[in-house]
């Protein structure tokens, strides 16, 4: 049978940039070795897009969680290579992709307008907070999300990065049961308590190094401007609201629908269902 690396060669010519997103080694270094026997002029740039770079590519791309969304993981890719001026505004790029588990089984011909940045990338790398601690908060507002409170929906609302700010525009709704501790996000003990006190209201504040700073926050933003959805409620605006009054990014699991979204610079830049996680 014919496999995809055989049709790629036709869908790859004249674009200006290949992403291969978690490639096989094998599946990469035959796809390198094409290319580098390609004698026309221009040869699209090929960028490697991953949790790891097994595959020892230059240029790389790290991927910070898997997005099950591949429309997701694609603009993930995309304005990481933006950032590394790889990509442009206007360029055809060709995503091979795996759809299903496993291998390589899909390859998406895109052009790059503002349908596709939508600040996805900025959201990990350009935040205040470590890459690593936005990541851990959104692997537990995700697992929340799954599994609920003892079987019963929660909400949750995450203010990430740039907490003293957020301190001084939010108020104590309660005791801070992280007042003096040096607790951070991703020890598996935190993720218990998270989940625990998120069945209580307010926000979680948490600084740039991952640092808990306050469970029970009321949040008092400026919400002027703030362009976010209709249909979100309060506690949707209040988060969206903070990441425009702050460099702060916030994680909201609603209660409601039982999706995750995140806000940054006042503006909702993912979305995700936990259920497909
Ligand atoms: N300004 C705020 N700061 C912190 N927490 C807030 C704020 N406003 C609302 N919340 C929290 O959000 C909870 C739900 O409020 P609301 O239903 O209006 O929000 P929502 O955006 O519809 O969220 P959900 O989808 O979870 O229902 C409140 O009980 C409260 O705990
Ligand atoms: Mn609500």
């Amino acid at each position: 049978m014919a496999s995809l690396t055989d049709h790629l060669a036709e869908l790859v010519e004249d674009a200006d940039a290949v992403l291969l997103f978690s490639p096989t080694a094998s599946f990469h270094d035959r796809f390198v070795a094409d290319e580098a026997g390609d004698r026309s002029d221009e040869r699209a740039e090929i960028v490697v897009v991953a949790p790891d770079n097994d595959v020892d590519a230059d240029p790389f791309v790290e991927l910070p969680i898997p997005f099950r969304d591949v429309r997701d993981r694609i603009r993930f890719g995309i304005e990481g290579a933006m950032e590394s001026d790889l990509v442009a505004e206007g360029d055809e790029v060709v995503c091979v992709v795996s759809v299903f588990e496993g291998e390589s089984d899909a390859v998406i011909r895109v052009t790059v307008d503002e349908n596709v940045h939508t600040g996805i990338y900025d959201l990990f790398v350009e935040s205040r907070a470590d890459p690593g601690v936005i990541r851990d908060v959104l692997e537990v507002a995700i697992e929340l999300g799954k599994k609920g409170q003892k079987g019963k929906p929660v909400g949750a609302l995450f203010v990430v990065g740039d907490a003293g700010k957020v301190m001084n525009k939010s108020r104590s709704l309660s005791y801070n049961p992280f007042e003096k501790s040096h607790v951070h996000v991703g020890d598996p003990i935190v993720n218990v308590m998270l989940k625990e006190f998120s069945r209580l209201d307010g926000a979680f504040v948490i600084s740039d190094s991952g640092k808990i700073a306050s469970a029970y926050r009321y949040l008092e933003p400026a919400a002027e401007g703030v362009d976010i959805p209709k249909g979100l409620g309060a506690r949707h605006m209040a988060g969206g609201a903070i990441t425009q009054d702050t460099n702060a990014t916030a994680i909201v699991l609603s209660e409601s629908d039982g999706l995750v979204r995140a806000f940054k610079g006042g503006r909702l830049v993912l979305e995700v269902d936990p259920e497909e996680y």
